[in-house]
């Protein structure tokens, strides 16, 4: 059982050991016990106030003590780079990833699906899968190219982070922050999901306008652990991911070492299941951004470098409406997936931990079935349950990794095929 504290972004202070916090200051000449005083920064030191990021950790051993890195051989489908041949404007979708059959933990059976931009310049986001059946033993993970929000779709997970313990499972998702070192426990053997890994501005809660002051993701449903820390000598294993590649580097002992810290740079935990969600009581299918979790903008106000967005749970009450997503080309391009259930705009072909891809101006929409059916429902008050999908948006289109490319669903588009044409009146 790990303790938490609620809200999102806020000043926190936590001690694992009482005493190890200083009082009054973040680097006194002689920290408590001996331990070692250093500063995560997740924004520049000076970026503006409200969005300036940063926390002090008091550790057993400075980070700074490591070795050369050196290249890491294992993880081939994890940042083996994208496909910079021409990529044909088509839609793209992918069933489920099989299970590993051999044991894999959580690094090694990361497989990145989808990328935009170079992380070296402070943009984009990639989107990556993960199953895995063990324990990261005696090894950590570190990623310097952005922050990774874990979206389990299988199994749960225990994060053990330099910050502290968290445990999530499928409906639930979690935030560690670009360069917080951290491990990943399986404790029902099999886990599956989706990362999304973001280079850009740090994801914070959406603007809420003319909603109001309360509604959508609600800061008091954020979870951040409190301390927690491993007092572990010997070997252990540092992989980081750095300029798009992965490194590794052996320490002689386990880097979880920090025994308090305070700040408001931390991981996080939130169940989508209390995202208060906002729709229409009248008449038309509101765009989706009404279902932003979080975003992440970009230099273009209103233009995100990505954006969270689920599909919760919800009354369908819309008179006089077609109610599923309309038929639509966006310049956003749209990475989804499927938690659980099943997605309003597609009757087959996307099961919970499928994939799918609608980029920049690719003509999607609800699939032949979908669209029949809801064009012949009666439209009585429905409730959509039982399912949860998410889309990762972003204004940069992806390019899909080789393994993604190589593994798609062969014939996509036939979902789109057969519509009966419009019938005018005689002229
Ligand atoms: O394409 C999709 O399924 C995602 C989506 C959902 C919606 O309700 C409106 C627009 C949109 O892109
Ligand atoms: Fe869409």
């Amino acid at each position: 059982m790990t303790d938490f504290i609620p809200g999102f972004g806020n000043h926190i202070a936590t001690e694992a050991i009482a005493g190890a916090l200083p009082v009054g200051r973040n680097s006194p000449q002689k920290p408590a016990f001996g331990l070692y005083a250093e500063q995560l920064s997740g924004t520049a030191f000076t970026a503006l106030r409200h969005e300036n990021r940063r926390s002090w950790l008091y550790r057993l051993r400075p980070s700074a003590e490591h070795p050369p890195y050196a290249r890491y051989e294992g993880a081939k489908l994890f940042a083996p780079g994208t496909v910079d041949d021409p990529l044909p404007p088509n839609r793209l979708r992918w069933d489920p990833l099989a299970m590993p059959e051999e044991p894999t933990d959580l690094i090694d059976g990361m497989v990145t699906m989808l990328a935009n931009r170079d992380p070296a310049s402070l943009e984009g986001v990639a989107v990556h899968i993960y199953r895995a059946d063990s324990d990261m033993e005696r090894r950590c993970f570190v990623d310097a190219d952005g922050e990774l929000l874990f979206i389990p779709q299988q199994g749960r997970m225990t994060l053990l982070t330099e910050l502290g313990r968290i445990d999530i499972a499928p409906g639930q998702v979690a935030l560690i922050p670009r360069g917080v070192r951290f491990r990943a426990l399986l404790p029902d053997g099999g886990a599956r999901g989706y990362v999304a890994e973001n280079h850009g501005s740090l994801f914070r809660l959406p603007d809420l306008g003319p909603i109001g002051s309360n509604g959508l993701a609600n800061p008091r449903d954020f979870e951040t652990p409190v301390a927690w820390f491993e007092d572990v000598e010997g070997d252990y294993e540092l992989v980081q991911k750095y300029l798009g590649s992965l490194w590794t580097t052996t320490l002689d002992h386990s880097p979880l070492d920090v025994v308090a810290w305070h700040g408001n740079l931390a991981p996080w935990r939130y169940d989508l299941t209390r995202f208060n969600v906002i729709g229409t009581v009248s008449f038309d299918h509101p765009d989706p951004s009404i279902f932003t979790v979080l975003t992440s903008p970009s230099d273009v106000p209103g233009r995100a470098n990505a954006d969270f967005v689920i599909f919760p749970p919800r009354w369908m009450v819309a008179e006089d409406t077609f109610r599923p997503p309309w038929f639509h080309r966006n310049v956003m391009s749209e990475a989804m997936g499927l938690i659980h259930g099943a997605y309003d705009a597609k009757a087959d072909g996307f099961a919970p931990g499928a994939l799918s891809l609608h980029n920049m101006m690719a003509g999607h929409g609800p699939d032949v079935a979908s669209w029949k059916g809801a064009s012949e429902a009666a439209l009585k008050p429905h409730k959509i349950e039982g399912t949860m999908a998410f889309m990762v948006e972003s204004c940069w289109a992806y390019r899909p990794t080789r393994f993604a490319l190589d593994h798609a669903q062969p014939d996509y588009d036939a979902v789109w095929g057969g519509f009966p044409k419009a019938q005018l009146p005689s002229r």
